[in-house]
Parts: C-alpha cells; sequence; structure tokens
C-alpha cells in the first residue's frame, strides 16, 4: 500500500522522538511493502522562526495532500512571551480546528514489566486497559470572547462553549468504541456547576438509548481525578470535554509509569488522522538525548491502525516495543536503578527497530516451513 504522511517534528525533545518514529515506520514499510512517503514541514516554535506563524500556509497544504500527519510536540521557553497568535501552541490548536480533528483517543495501558515503573501501588494499575476520549475541538480552548478586557487589562476572559452537534459527534464516537470494547462508558463532567456540562450529561442520556447493551455512568471530574489514582481499573472508555480531558489524560499517564509512553489518535469520521504523543517538548531535558521515544512510536501504530487500516503491522510495532520493555531497557523517565539497562531516546527507538527486523527475520522462515 501507499500512503503519503505529513511529519511536522516541532520543537524540543519533538524532533528527537520523531526521528525514532521514522525509523520504526521505515521497518514496518520494509517488512510489510508498503511504501511510506514522508515530507516534512513546519509547526510550533520551529515554524515561528521560519515562517513568523506558528501553523504557515505550507503546513496547511503539505497536511491536506497527505493522508495523515505525525506530530512531534511544540512550545518552549523562548516563544512563551511572543502575542497570543504567534504562540506555538496555537499552531497546535489551529491543525486540530483545521482539520475538524474533534475526537482525540489517548489510550492508557500498562506494560506488564513496566508495573514498576509506576508511582502507584501494583495491585492499582495492574489490567488498566482503559481510553480517554477527549473532544478536541471545542470548549474552553476555542470559546469567543478570550482575551483581556477593562481600561487597563484588568479583567481575562475564557468562554467555555458547547455546541449540541459538537457533544453529539463525540459522545456518539464513544459509545461506538465502548461497543467494540468491554461496553462501559463513563462520561465525566462537572455538571453540578456548569451549564455545558448539564447539556453534555442530556445528550450523553439521549445517546444511550441508541446503545442499550453499553453501561453508562456520568462521575464528576474531581472524582474522577481521585478514582483514576485509586481505582483506574473500574474504567473502559472515558468521554469528557476537551480541558477536563488534557488534564486527565497527563494524571493517567502515571499508570503507566511516564507521560513518555502515552500515544495519542485525533480523529474526525473519515480515516484522516494525526497522531502524536499526549506529552509535549520537554524542554528541561530537550537536546540531551533522554526522551522516551515509545508514545511517538506508539502514536505510529495508532496511525496504522486508525488510519490505514493496518492493524497487523501496528500490532507489530506494540509487540516489538513490549519485547523491549521486557528485556529490561529503560529511558530516564521509568528508570529508577536496579536490573535492566538505562538507554537514550536513540538507543531505544534503535531496539525497536531492531526487534522489528528480528520478528520479520522470524516470521520469514517460519512462513517457509509453513
Ligand atoms: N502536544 C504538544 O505539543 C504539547 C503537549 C503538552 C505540552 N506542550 C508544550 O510543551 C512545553 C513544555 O510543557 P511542560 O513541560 O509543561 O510539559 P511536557 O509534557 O513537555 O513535560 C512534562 C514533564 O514530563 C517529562 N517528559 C515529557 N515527555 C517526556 C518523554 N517523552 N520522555 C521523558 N520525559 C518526558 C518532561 O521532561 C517534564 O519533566 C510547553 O510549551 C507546553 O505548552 C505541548
Ligand atoms: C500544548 C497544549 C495546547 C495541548 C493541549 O492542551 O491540548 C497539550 O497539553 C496536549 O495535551 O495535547
Ligand atoms: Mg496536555
Amino acid at each position: 500500500m501507499k500512503k503519503k504522511i505529513a511529519v511536522l517534528p516541532g520543537d524540543g525533545i519533538g524532533p528527537e522522538v520523531m526521528d525514532g518514529a521514522l525509523k520504526v515506520l521505515k521497518a514496518v514499510g520494509d517488512w510489510f511493502n508498503h511504501e511510506f512517503e514522508v515530507e516534512k514541514g513546519y509547526i510550533g516554535g520551529a515554524a515561528v522562526d521560519q515562517f513568523g506563524s506558528p501553523l504557515p500556509a505550507e503546513t496547511i497544504e503539505l497536511c491536506k495532500k497527505s493522508d495523515a500527519i505525525l506530530l512531534g510536540a511544540v512550545g518552549g521557553p523562548q516563544w512563551e512571551n511572543l502575542p497570543k497568535e504567534q504562540r506555538p501552541e496555537k499552531g497546535l490548536l489551529g491543525i486540530r480546528k483545521e482539520f475538524e480533528l474533534f475526537a482525540n483517543l489517548r489510550p492508557v495501558k500498562a506494560f506488564d514489566s513496566l508495573i514498576s515503573a509506576s508511582p502507584l501501588k501494583k495491585e492499582i494499575v495492574e489490567d488498566v486497559d482503559m481510553i480517554i476520549v477527549r473532544e478536541l475541538t471545542g470548549g474552553l480552548y476555542f470559546g469567543q470572547p478570550s482575551g483581556r478586557q477593562g481600561a487597563e487589562d484588568e479583567v481575562a476572559v475564557d468562554t467555555l462553549v458547547y455546541e449540541k452537534s459538537e457533544i453529539e459527534r463525540i459522545v456518539h464516537k464513544a459509545f461506538r468504541l465502548a461497543q467494540k470494547r468491554k461496553k462501559r462508558l463513563t462520561s465525566v463532567d462537572k455538571a453540578n456547576v456548569l451549564e455545558t456540562s448539564r447539556m453534555w450529561r442530556e445528550i450523553v442520556n439521549e445517546a444511550a438509548k441508541e446503545y442499550p447493551e453499553v453501561e453508562v455512568e456520568h462521575m464528576l471530574v474531581d472524582v474522577a481525578a481521585m478514582k483514576l489514582m485509586y481505582q483506574p481499573g473500574q474504567f473502559d472508555v472515558m468521554v469528557t470535554e476537551n480541558m477536563f480531558g488534557d488534564i486527565l489524560s497527563d494524571e493517567a499517564s502515571m499508570i503507566t509509569g511516564s507521560l513518555g509512553m502515552l500515544p495519542s489518535a485525533s480523529l474526525r469520521e473519515d480515516a484522516f488522522g494525526l497522531y502524536e504523543p499526549v506529552h509535549g517538548s520537554a524542554p528541561d531535558i530537550a537536546g540531551k538525548g533522554k526522551a522516551n521515544p515509545l508514545a511517538m512510536i506508539l502514536s505510529v501504530a495508532m496511525m496504522l491502525r486508525h488510519s490505514f487500516g493496518m492493524q497487523e503491522e501496528a500490532e507489530m510495532i506494540e509487540m516489538a516495543v513490549q519485547e523491549v520493555l521486557n528485556a529490561g531497557f529503560r529511558t530516564g523517565d521509568l528508570w529508577s536503578g536496579g536490573r535492566g539497562t538505562a538507554v537514550g531516546t536513540e538507543a531505544m527507538s534503535d531496539l525497536v527497530v531492531e526487534r522489528l527486523e528480528a520478528d520479520h527475520a522470524l516470521s520469514s522462515i517460519l512462513s517457509a516451513y509453513l
């Protein structure tokens, strides 16, 4: 199969983790005879430096002629004081909105060999396999008015707005996902305070009638934050609005041992999608070769599965990651001394590639005999 992929490494550790992810993509392409054509573009601070905008027209054009987008991360202290429209984060919000990528899937699954890397107790994290479905193109991030008001800018305003149709489409997406999984949906809101949350609840209850086999539960976001640390095993699919999903997914990453383990897919109704790790540009470790590339690599697996329908290829990447972790290799974020081998970004990515190549060679030998 031939696919074109827009690659936007971005800032900080973005380019570092992207390098490894592209090697993994190439190894899978070689194994399964796919032609993955990658073309690099600019986003975030790197785009501000090059074009004066965090989301240049050239980048949008590149993405429009591609089948999917891979994105590293954006942001960093050097761009923090720019005017709002020029900040790197605006590029990220802009690309999500431009392509109507309203459904952000953030799977949270503890790899067996990383259970001890989680700061949470073993009994709490083992068997966790949940997915946060985050609404991505509405809510506080996009509501108007937003900005400073008053004669001396003494008032700051952000507006939380949701249209019914925006909630309906994400809620149905989450129900359909729950149908294919354990048939359990937790809808997270703040309906005891917020009008948008009250409407959210009504819409979930209305939609639930179309999915009678899915068990639905409403949960207030403060309680959900607590239960994620205390009983995460009770969750299967969790659907929530934009900002709650942002916060809860970083929190949930601790179940996996590190923010560097969480991939994501930002989708709409067709096959097109944007794939990025949940973490940011990590300025504190950027340029040091220390970043964990696995969230970015697992995002490649999500791209193969969701945009290209390549289920087996995605599983081969996930299996290779698991094998490398089982063999005891750890980047600094997962390393707490003891047994195992501490590695940097490049070595970790190369280990996954080597595993894929070894698994490919083994499967070729086996198929010659079967
Ligand atoms: N999707 C994105 O592009 C994205 C997401 C979150 C934050 N950001 C931006 O990134 C910048 C830095 O934000 P932040 O520091 O609050 O969050 P961050 O996610 O970049 O980092 C938080 C902490 O996690 C660690 N970390 C993150 N990813 C890691 C990895 N792959 N391997 C090892 N450790 C990792 C960092 O070293 C840091 O200590 C900000 O400008 C922010 O807006 C971008
Ligand atoms: C960088 C920021 C705008 C972004 C978000 O809040 O959506 C990030 O935190 C994420 O989780 O993707
Ligand atoms: Mg975030």
